[in-house]
């Protein structure tokens, strides 16, 4: 990879929707020209890339910060993506998980989609791929399995929320691999073929997500989805024009993870109480361990000594373990 920097960090700021500009709101963020900089206030931060833009989500973000990733992915390097932001700052909307399979859904995810499979038809002479797709997510620290028929089934109109108390639907379980590995306890892996395939089991799993309105936001995602991209590649060993990436005889196996947070938020601008303000606690809790072994991870001091990386402090830690023993 050009950039070797195994975490990088892009800003895009989405424009005022209807609901802030009939409320009056002004941008407060400016771009510093020619720098991948903003500026709030008199404070100004910098990230590696910024982008701003209405509209589908920008092809620039995937080509910059994903593409790469889709590229090791096939040369068998573990990924993650994560949209992590306030609630209602656009994290879902860029990161597509609200996918319906209908004309104008943009998104990294689609693209993702749509840019595996034109590796995969473009090296099928050469190379043996299968490709499997899971889709979690953990609401209210427990974790979902949302391409389990069950948790859809369960789905009363009007009340999104219901279906997580539903007898039908039940968390699964994290477990640990004799070799220190992370599992799911009977997760659905559904092996896929086709773009349709994938796309059908990401509009199908973000339909069972569960959703909940705030005052910041009417479509609020109150849990954090993982939506994950298996690859299992082996070389047929007559290729019958001879190209071939150099991935050996073995199986080359590696994993995409695309995470859509939930929102970070203060309960007194959500307007959260009841159920919506524990829900925000569990977020909030979630997020924080995330903070918390991402700044363990990145003092290099407190690594080369040794110490202690929290990753049992949530499920989404824990779930991201493997990925983050990788980056770092
Ligand atoms: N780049 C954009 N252009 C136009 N509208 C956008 C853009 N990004 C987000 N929006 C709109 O902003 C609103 C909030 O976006 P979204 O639901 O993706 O936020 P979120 O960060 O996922 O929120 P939450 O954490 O509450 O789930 C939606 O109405 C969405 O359509």
């Amino acid at each position: 990879m050009e950039n070797s920097e195994s975490v990088r960090v892009a800003v895009n700021i989405r424009p005022l929707i209807t609901t802030e500009l009939l409320n009056g709101c002004t941008d407060c963020i400016t771009i510093v020209p020619g720098e991948p900089q903003v500026q709030i206030g008199s404070h100004a931060f910098t990230y590696d890339y910024v982008y701003e833009g209405a509209g589908s989500p920008s092809s620039a973000i995937y080509d910059d910060c994903v593409a790469p990733l889709v590229d090791a992915l096939f040369h068998g390097y573990n990924a993650t993506v994560l949209a992590y932001g306030q609630t209602g700052s656009g994290k879902t909307y860029t990161m597509g998980t609200n996918y319906t399979g209908e004309g104008g859904n943009g998104g990294i995810i689609p693209k993702v989609m749509e840019n595996m499979f034109k590796r995969v038809e473009a090296t099928k002479h050469s190379t043996e791929i299968l490709i499997r797709v899971s889709f979690i997510e953990i609401f209210k620290e427990e974790v979902f399995d949302l391409l389990d028929s069950n948790s859809a089934a369960s789905k009363v109109e009007g009340q999104s929320l219901a279906k997580h108390t539903a007898p039908g639907r039940l968390p699964i379980q994290i477990r640990e691999t004799v070799n220190g590995g992370i599992t799911l306890a009977g997760v659905t892996e559904a092996e896929v073929r086709t773009k349709e395939e994938m796309a059908s089991h990401l509009s199908r799993g973000s339909l069972s997500r569960a959703t909940g309105s705030t005052n910041m936001n009417s479509q609020s995602s109150r849990s954090h989805a993982i939506f994950t991209i298996t690859l299992e590649q082996k070389k047929i060993a007559s290729c019958p024009n001879g190209v071939n990436d150099d991935i050996g005889d073995d199986i080359l196996c590696a994993k995409l993870h695309l995470v859509d947070l939930a929102g970070s938020e203060r309960a007194k601008r959500t307007g959260a109480d009841g159920m919506r303000f524990k829900e925000g606690i569990h977020i909030n809790k979630g997020l924080l361990a995330l903070g918390n072994v991402i700044s363990a991870l990145g003092d290099d001091r407190k690594r080369k000594e040794g110490g202690h990386v929290p990753y049992r402090d949530s499920k989404l830690t824990r779930l991201l373990q493997a990925c983050f023993d990788l980056f770092f």
